[in-house]
């Protein structure tokens, strides 16, 4: 897949364009603090539902797509956080959604969802209220990664820093100031997905590390059931990252019970 990012965006609105925006857009909230937050209080996977219509691999998935209405029904239903798919070309999203989510008073801090290869966007992504953003190992070279975290820090927003393979999550274990880690099961090239890569990535060294850096792990796509939640989280993750399942249901917000096999809005340890 080429990823592109739409660079008339950029031109339209050069850099001192967004100095404005910036100084007007909501202030940044504590993404990675939401998701401890969580955590502790459910004792189960923290939930980042993630708002998409349409994916490469599957198409449409949701035709009657109302982004704010779903977002407040994860967060009724115990979201911690939301992904929102702002890239227009292979997830039909939009940056409006972004804005439009936050400006609807959603208290869920929001993960801006792009294919993010030039700093601009972090920019960007932050002038519509993000409060967080994904940087994908896989496109990035450790010196923009090592740059954007700092552009980040900030910006007062969080990064989650997706790997794939053993390769990645070792290079990205070398970068300081890495917090948030998300393991994704699919490969990005094939589009297969496979649960057990969370627990390949995790196991021996790799999640001692982890732990002495105190790094949360979030474990991204295909998980269906309650037992690929337990699944992750034996493996070691305290955070899941969780599209279609939610997504295709007449009920997306209910449909957050079945995936935990429990109500995680009210829970407690
Ligand atoms: O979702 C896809 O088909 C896809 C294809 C190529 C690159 C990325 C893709 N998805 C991005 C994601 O990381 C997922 O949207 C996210 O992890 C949720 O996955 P799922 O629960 O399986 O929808």
């Amino acid at each position: 897949m080429p990823l592109k990012f739409g660079s008339q965006m950029k031109e339209r609105r050069p850099l001192y364009m967004l100095k404005g925006p910036l100084e007007a857009a909501p202030p940044a909230r504590d993404f990675v603090g939401a998701l401890k937050a969580s955590y502790d209080r459910t004792g189960v996977p923290a939930l980042i539902a993630e708002v998409k219509k349409a994916s490469p691999s599957r198409g449409v998935l949701r035709e009657d797509f109302d982004p704010v209405q779903i977002a407040q029904a994860y967060e009724k239903n115990g979201a911690a956080c939301l992904s929102v798919l702002t890239d227009q070309k292979y997830f039909q999203g939009s940056f409006d959604y972004l804005e439009a989510i936050r400006r609807a008073g959603v208290k869920c801090p929001l993960l801006c969802k792009e294919f993010i290869i030039d700093a601009w966007q972090l920019y960007y992504a932050r002038s519509k209220g993000a409060d967080a953003v994904l940087l994908i190992a896989a496109v990035l070279p450790d010196l923009d990664i090592k740059y954007m975290l700092k552009i980040c820090k900030i910006l007062g927003m969080a990064a989650l820093v997706e790997v794939h393979d053993e390769r990645e999550m070792d290079r990205i274990l070398g970068i300081d100031g890495v917090q948030l880690i998300g393991i994704n099961n699919r490969n990005l090239e094939t589009f297969e997905v496979d649960i057990g890569n969370t627990k390949k990535l995790l196991e021996g060294e790799r999640g001692k590390i982890i732990a002495q850096k105190n790094i949360i792990v979030v474990g991204e796509s295909g998980l269906f059931t309650p037992d690929h939640i337990s699944f992750v989280q034996n493996a070691g993750v305290k955070a899941v990252l969780v599209g279609e399942s939610l997504i295709k249901q007449e009920d997306p917000g209910k449909a957050i019970a079945g995936l935990f096999g429990k109500d995680i809005s009210h829970a407690s340890v």
